[in-house]
């Protein structure tokens, strides 16, 4: 939760794509607050100025560029013992000119699978995070049958789906296992990443471990992870976005945003809600329940990472 006592530098910062998806980042003067770490290009908001020019000004003067595009992705609060800092992070996908340091500054581009390794500011990790998820996330329905299954999820990795949340609540633990390993093989090759649902049954090959709201107030420390794995977990409120803040999950799914084809009259956030606890949040939050592909728009415009559905990605349920 921000602390309302403190004053927060807003800070404007772009993680610029190029065509192949590779992201650009400058490295911080030397002398400067986190000198010589890597850094998403930005700096101050002036007084008076709107984010988005903000941005617009400091492309210009550190990089040489023009922005043309840009959409928000996710805003950080982080206290340095030097000074607060609110990081409005945007998703730069449009620029003219060829980015150089104008400031001296050494930029290169870095795919984003080789973040993890760089050394940033602190408040930086779930920027990295955020620059790896992709907008739209397929939750999978119970399994029927094996291969019918894998065959409808290669339908929906071909048709661009970067990240699965692999569920199967009815499988006996070896069955599960199984099919997980299978899941993992199919989806890698599409370059897609893979988050199991069932622990303790982790695997090493997995890109990380989803918690239900109720394996949430497990206690802490305990799931079993190896270094790299995210954590993700899923919330209905505000109490458990601050739990899952508190054993530091990666990113989280809040639901249900919109009336849901299970539960019609059931009550639902809306997205003006979905707004004002994803902006408490310091990681990315997917927007769940009622999603179809066209409502990434809105949760992009609501401070969501992107959407994640069940239904409306997988054709056959
Ligand atoms: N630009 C940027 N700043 C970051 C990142 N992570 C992070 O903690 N910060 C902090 C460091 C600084 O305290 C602050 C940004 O200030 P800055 O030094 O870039 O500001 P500026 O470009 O306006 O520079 P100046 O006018 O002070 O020379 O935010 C990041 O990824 N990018
Ligand atoms: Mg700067």
């Amino acid at each position: 939760m921000p602390n309302t006592a403190v004053k927060y530098l807003h800070v404007v910062a772009a993680v610029i794509r190029d065509a192949a998806g590779n992201i650009l980042l400058a490295q911080r003067p030397a002398h400067k607050h986190q000198g010589g770490k890597w850094e998403f290009p930005g700096g101050k908001v002036e007084s008076g100025e709107i984010p988005l020019h903000a941005l617009s000004r400091e492309l210009d003067e550190e990089l040489g560029i023009q922005l043309q595009q840009a959409q928000p992705l996710i805003k950080i609060r982080y206290v340095y013992s030097e000074l607060a800092v609110l990081l409005d992070v945007w998703e730069v996908t449009a620029f003219s000119g060829i980015a150089h340091g104008r400031e001296g500054q050494p930029v290169t581009w870095f795919s984003a699978e080789q973040l993890p390794a760089l050394e940033f500011p602190p408040a930086n990790y779930p920027i990295i995070t955020a620059a790896r998820l992709p907008v739209r996330c397929l939750i999978t329905p119970e399994p029927q049958d094996p291969a019918d299954f894998l065959q409808q999820l290669a339908v929906r990795l071909q048709a661009g789906i970067r990240l699965v949340v692999f569920r199967a609540k009815s499988l006996a633990a070896d069955d599960y296992v199984a099919l997980a390993g299978e899941v993992i093989s199919l989806a890698h090759g599409f370059g897609a990443k893979v988050i199991l649902n069932s622990p303790p049954l982790m695997l090493a090959q997995a890109d990380g471990l989803h918690l239900t709201s109720t394996q949430l107030w497990g206690e802490k420390g305990v799931f079993p992870r190896r270094e790299g794995q995210w954590l993700s977990a899923s919330c209905h409120d505000e109490r458990e976005l601050q739990r899952a803040a508190d054993i530091g999950v990666d990113f989280a799914f809040l639901s249900p945003v919109l009336p849901t084809l299970s539960h019609p009259g059931a009550a639902h956030l809306g997205w003006e809600s979905f707004a004002a606890l994803v902006e408490n949040v310091n990681f990315p939050v997917y927007a769940l329940g009622g999603m179809t592909p066209d409502h990434v728009v809105n949760a992009r415009q609501h401070g969501g990472q992107g959407t994640a559905a069940i239904r409306s990605v997988w054709s056959s349920v």
